[in-house]
């Protein structure tokens, strides 16, 4: 049985969708601001392999709430996979492209100097590293830019802003991978398998979807695959202030993932169209961009 943190998350959702016999803790049966009761619930079900869904991903919030997010994001995650180590079973972690600076020119390999711009950005730095100091058979996974047909993320909030709207300006300096949430559960499904089977192959991995995309093309992709008509102006970030600061260039090289794990980077419009179709919105037949 496959042990999973989290369970109303884009992620989480996604794996109980893929994987049914899956074991899914929402808060109330994990939280992960007690990482012993992570770790308590990791040597009750005794998995065959847990995955951590779950993560305090309120980016901006996480500014004034540093220690909250670090408990969630670093210390809960090295309680699991202090448990998982001791089970002798795989622990397959999420990380993030804002570990990393984001200043680089070109894709980030997974080692890389990192240089979190953000308190959730450290948070998970952290978690990383209490994850790797376990010393246990584990994945970390980093990733970016999720979505799913579920809760906040761009794509949902794009179609929300361009019903109200007749123009929505985006950022156009931003530019990474958005990852389909179910190709993100898929991947992290195979690696906990190869794990069980392979555990040399521990380490950190990236994974993310691809074309790389700015942000706005992101958005110009969501309204003309869906049908909307609102127009989309691109902006400078520094003319769209936030609490954290993002990287500019998140581009994550996920050649190691592909070479090492055989799992190749998602097409995030295939992505795009499944989630359109989900929400039953469409059609998702504009002519294509790319
Ligand atoms: N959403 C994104 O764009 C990105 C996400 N990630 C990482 O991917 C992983 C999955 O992210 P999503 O599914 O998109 O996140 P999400 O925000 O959709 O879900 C997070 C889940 O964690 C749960 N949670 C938060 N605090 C908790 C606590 N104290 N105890 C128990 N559960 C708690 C929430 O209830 C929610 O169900 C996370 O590790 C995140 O850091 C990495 C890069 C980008």
């Amino acid at each position: 049985m496959i042990l999973v943190f989290g369970r109303t998350g884009q992620l989480a959702r996604a794996l109980a969708r893929a994987a049914p016999a899956a074991v899914c803790l929402d808060r109330a049966a994990a939280d992960l601001a007690h990482p012993e009761a992570c770790a308590a619930a990791i040597a009750a079900h005794r998995p065959a392999a847990v995955i951590n869904a779950a993560a305090y991903t309120a980016v901006d919030r996480a500014e004034a709430e540093e220690a909250q997010a670090h408990r969630v994001n670093a210390d809960a995650p090295a309680a699991m996979a202090r448990a998982c180590a001791g089970l002798g079973v795989p622990f397959v972690h999420l990380s993030t492209d804002y570990v990393f600076g984001g200043a680089g020119g070109r894709p980030i390999a997974p080692d890389a100097p990192t240089g979190p711009l953000s308190a959730y950005g450290r948070s998970k730095l952290a978690g990383e590293r209490g994850v790797r100091a376990a010393g246990g058979v584990h994945a970390i996974l980093r990733t970016s830019w999720v979505f799913s047909a579920h809760g906040r993320n761009f794509v949902t909030t794009v179609l929300r802003l361009s019903e109200a709207r007749d123009a929505l300006r985006i950022v156009d300096d931003q530019i990474g991978g958005p990852t389909p949430a179910a190709d993100l559960a898929a991947a992290c499904l195979s690696v906990a398998q190869r794990l069980q089977d392979a555990p040399a192959l521990s380490g950190t991995y990236h994974y993310a979807g691809r074309p790389e995309v700015s942000r706005k093309g992101f958005a110009e992709a969501i309204v003309a695959r869906s049908g909307r008509k609102v127009r989309v102006e691109g902006i400078p970030s520094a003319a769209y202030p936030t609490a954290a600061a993002r990287p500019l260039d998140a581009r994550l090289d996920c050649s190691r993932t592909e070479a090492a794990l055989g799992l190749a980077r998602p097409d995030w419009r295939a992505g795009l169209d499944a989630v359109l179709r989900e929400l039953g919105i469409g059609p998702a037949r504009e002519a294509q961009r790319w």
